[in-house]
């Protein structure tokens, strides 16, 4: 294969994106040109939502070609662009073939809830210390334990008794916390997303790992729950607190997720007419805050 390697503007970074799948390019990435300077910059993206920006000031952009003639065709074409002026052709690179399944899985090790509980892709050994392990591949939804506010999530899980629990997760992407909910005790547990790709990664997933939920569509929450966890973002989460403390009942536990540090105040605001929120743990700048009725 063959990489063709390109310097251009913030600006310019989509439409050279395009020009290159157009162009019959196998993958397209984009690197920050200034990584490991002073001028690098972060781009971040809450959980499940994209980077806010394509690229950054300066970004590198590679574009893998199965022939060298198309990586050359490609740079050639390119430089005819208006939109790519003041861009630069780096070069073009013969790179490897390799096994980009193997590559790709190496990526994606087990993941640490606690020492004892872990998340193992299906292609890993469990690690010898786990005692408990939900079984994830990387997949279409959201929730294979490598974000911090999956992992928070797991963690209050596994820190309690559900032991014979009624347990709604809310917001189920991939069906992680409810798997986890259905490993760790919880009699009956429900698992709602308003994504129908979610409801189908859940039902797999349940199914892969031997647990039996209740999933669908949001509706299909209906009645009080000893615990309910939702890993949204702030906003939903914010318009969601009378549905969600609805479904929490007297004494029992919510768990929200999603939360970023500075947004405590507003969600302990949103939460005030039902429950009062608290932040009870906190990774990597995202917060858990949980209440009781
Ligand atoms: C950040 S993911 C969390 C997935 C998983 N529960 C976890 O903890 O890793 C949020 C999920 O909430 C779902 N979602 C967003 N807004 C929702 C809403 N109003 N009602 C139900 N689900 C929603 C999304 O489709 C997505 O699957």
């Amino acid at each position: 294969m063959f990489e063709l390697r390109l310097l251009c503007g913030e600006d310019q970074v989509e439409a050279v994106g395009d020009a290159l799948e157009a162009l019959d390019a196998l993958s397209v990435s984009v690197e920050d040109a200034d990584a490991h300077t002073e001028a690098e910059q972060a781009l971040f993206g809450e959980p499940g939502m994209p980077p806010p920006k394509e690229g950054w000031q300066r970004s590198r952009v590679l574009a893998l070609f199965a022939r060298q003639a198309q990586a050359e065709d490609a740079a050639r074409l390119l430089i005819a662009q208006d939109f790519f002026e003041g861009g630069r052709v780096l070069g073009i690179e013969q790179v490897p073939d390799q096994d980009w399944v193997r590559l790709t899985q190496s990526q994606f090790a087990p993941v640490e809830i606690t020492p004892e509980f872990w998340i193992v892709p299906t292609w890993h050994e469990p690690p010898a210390a786990a005692r408990e392990v939900i079984r994830l591949d990387p997949g279409l939804a959201f929730g294979t334990g490598t974000h911090p506010t999956t992992r928070m999530c797991l963690r209050w899980t596994a820190r309690r008794s559900l032991a014979g629990q009624r347990v709604l997760d809310y917001g189920c992407g991939s069906g992680i916390l409810a798997i986890g909910a259905a490993k760790f005790g919880a009699a009956v547990v429900d698992a709602v997303d308003i994504d129908e790709a979610a409801v189908r990664a859940t039902q797999d997933n349940a199914q892969a790992n031997g647990v039996t939920l209740r999933v669908g569509l949001p509706e299909l929450a209906q009645g009080e729950y000893d615990t309910v966890l939702a890993n949204i973002l702030a906003t939903p989460l914010k318009m969601l607190a009378p549905l969600l403390c609805g479904h929490v009942k007297p004494a029992g536990s919510l768990v929200l997720a999603g939360i970023l540090e500075r947004q405590a105040d507003e969600l302990k605001a949103a939460y005030a007419p039902y429950l009062r929120l608290e932040v009870s743990d906190s990774e990597d700048g995202w917060i858990l805050m949980t209440g009781s009725r």
